[in-house]
């Protein structure tokens, strides 16, 4: 898995890098920064060898990255225009050395440098250079943006976006494009202001990925994007940060979900329980118990209230049904018809298609509380269980919620406007005042550990799967992986179980398209998508999967 860097994150790793007892100089960082985008981007676009390239540094060290990629791609054989944004007294004494070089490559041919303040930029002049064009270098802004776009950087970022979209104008972000707050993914300007952030086709970023990389909208702004270490030494790329987050990557994900051993048995891959459902909601109840049974469970027991129990038995003949209690829903008596045989199963997961009674509240909460294995809430029985952190907190790190963004906003009292502002933020700070595992579903998906407080951000799945059902799907996947032999604990196989969900969706979207793929379609692909992990990479076999922490 690779860091997901703050902005504060990256100033410290770069401060204990340069000051600290490693003493690498700024300027040979800023080298090294400014040499991957030329080398990275030359790759991307097929040679810099006679092609027209406009740099536009801003005032800080992004635009010092800005001075050193300019050496580089002129000595490679294109034409850069430089338009130097800041004032050269302002910029740190690594920048103003790269600058002072610069200068002394300029002429009239192949290196021509702008200094403008905002009051003497050409405007038309510019706009005919980017027409004539083939390269933009966004070396505005990067870790030090904050807020809203000000000006000159506001209207050439304009100028920019507008040229790209006329044209097939490349437009290359270095470290992150300019306008995208590296923490949060929030953007600068909004869709009636003018003061929008860079879109780029590529990113190449430094040290460590940023959270605004990953996180909608930033994610749209920065294209194609690459990590590249510049040098770092490694204690400072490996360190744990405090307040981590972390990018799972398919290599997690194959370390943990081993190939089985070949004496397992029916009982070495899980017991799974699902106790869900209501009146003729029985599809979400099967949904759940499918996912599980494509992850690979030993067995899967299928409870709901006896009127659903007709719609349920036999529709699959892997999940073992059976109906409990009298009615359409269930109530706190019906737990004790199960609670004996609960205890024999690995996990138990409630909620899907469970309905809103509150008879139905006082069955969960017996439930819970009269179990000792990992519990699985999701849909209703998260509605249902709004307010009751006490009560959950008793009981909280064997459970895992799984809210999406208006459940969560519900459960957590966060209004969807707080929650959007910092992701992760909101995400942490719920799993630690509930003390639960949260698998907080969206674009992407968060999962944060009760036992480490740690962020996991999920890398897979697409829109296509903005769909009802897929959810309970989800459900019985982290039931099932939650159950499976090799799993260090229930955090691990939330990742787990969100990683292959958002993978199956994707091999349904290479396979089927975008469109209309459905949840058992989605889940009938698992398996498929397990037998893939670790073909496209050898990984070294981790002895301790990072994911739970140490
Ligand atoms: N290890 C690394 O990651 C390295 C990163 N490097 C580069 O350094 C920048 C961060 O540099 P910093 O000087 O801290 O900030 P910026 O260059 O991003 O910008 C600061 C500059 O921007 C002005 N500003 C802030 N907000 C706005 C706004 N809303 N509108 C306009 N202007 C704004 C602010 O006033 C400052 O003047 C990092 O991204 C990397 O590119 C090192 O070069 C190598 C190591
Ligand atoms: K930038």
């Amino acid at each position: 898995m690779q860091k997901l860097n703050t902005a504060t994150q990256m100033r410290q790793m770069d401060h204990a890098a340069m000051y600290g007892e490693y003493a690498v100089a700024p300027a040979i960082l800023m080298e090294n920064a400014g040499h991957a985008v030329a080398e990275r981007a030359e790759k991307y676009i097929g040679g810099w060898l006679g092609k027209d390239v406009i740099i536009f540094c801003g005032k800080g060290n992004n635009g010092g990255d800005g001075f050193v990629i300019a050496r580089h791609i002129q000595a490679a054989g294109a034409r850069v225009y430089v338009y130097v944004l800041g004032c050269f007294q302002d910029y740190s004494s690594e920048s103003r050395q790269h600058l002072e070089t610069l200068f002394k490559l300029e002429d009239r041919e192949t290196c021509i440098i702008v200094r403008c303040g905002d009051e003497n930029i050409d405007w038309q002049l510019l706009k005919h250079r980017l027409q004539d064009s083939q390269i933009v270098i966004d070396a505005m802004l990067g870790t030090g943006f904050h807020g809203n776009l000000r000006e000159p950087i506001s209207s050439v970022t304009a100028v920019i976006n507008e040229a790209a979209a006329a044209s097939d104008l490349t437009v290359i972000a270095v470290d992150i494009p300019t306008g995208v707050d590296s923490d949060t993914g929030a953007v600068s300007g909004s869709q009636e202001e003018e003061n929008g952030p860079v879109f780029a086709d590529m990113t190449i970023t430094f040290g460590a990925l940023k959270r605004g990389l990953v996180f909608y909208p930033g994610r749209l702004c920065a294209g194609h994007v690459e990590l590249d270490l510049i040098g770092m030494p490694a204690p400072l790329l490996k360190k744990s940060e405090d307040d981590p987050a972390y990018w799972l990557q398919e290599s997690d994900i194959s370390e943990i979900l081993v190939p089985r051993s070949p004496d397992s048995h029916k009982g070495s891959h899980g017991t799974i329980g699902i106790v869900t459902g209501c009146s003729d909601m029985a599809g979400a109840a099967l949904m759940a118990a499918h996912g599980a049974v494509r992850c690979g469970a030993g067995k899967v027991f299928l409870r709901v209230p006896s009127q659903t129990a007709p719609y349920c038995i036999g529709r699959q003949p892997e999940i073992m049904v059976r109906g409990i209690g009298n009615g359409s829903f269930f109530i706190e008596k019906d737990a004790e018809y199960i609670v004996s045989e609960c205890r024999s199963w690995s996990v138990l997961a409630m909620g899907p298609g469970m309905g809103k009674n509150r008879e139905t509240k006082k069955f969960i909460q017996y439930l819970i509380s009269h179990t000792e294995c990992p519990v699985v809430l999701d849909a209703d029985a998260l509605n249902l269980l709004t307010g009751e952190q006490n009560f959950i907190r008793s009981f909280g790190n064997r459970i895992i919620m799984t809210p999406h963004l208006a459940e969560f906003s519900r459960l957590s009292g966060y209004s969807l406007g707080e929650i959007r502002k910092d992701i992760i933020y909101a995400a942490k700070r719920f799993a630690a005042a509930w003390h639960v595992n949260l698998v907080l579903k969206g674009a992407p998906t968060v999962i944060v550990s009760a036992k480490t407080g740690n962020a996991y951000v999920n890398p897979t799945g697409n829109s296509g799967m903005a769909c009802g059902g897929m959810g309970d799907i989800l459900t019985g996947m982290i039931a099932a992986m939650t159950a499976h032999e090799t799993m260090p604990d229930i955090c691990t196989a939330a990742s787990v179980g969100v990683y292959l969900h958002g993978a199956a969706g994707d091999y349904c979207r290479n396979h089927v398209g975008q469109y209309g793929f459905t949840p058992m379609e989605l889940a009938d692909a698992i398996p498929k998508v397990i037998s893939q992990l670790g073909e496209a990479m050898a990984v070294p076999r981790l002895q301790h999967p990072m994911i739970g922490g140490r």
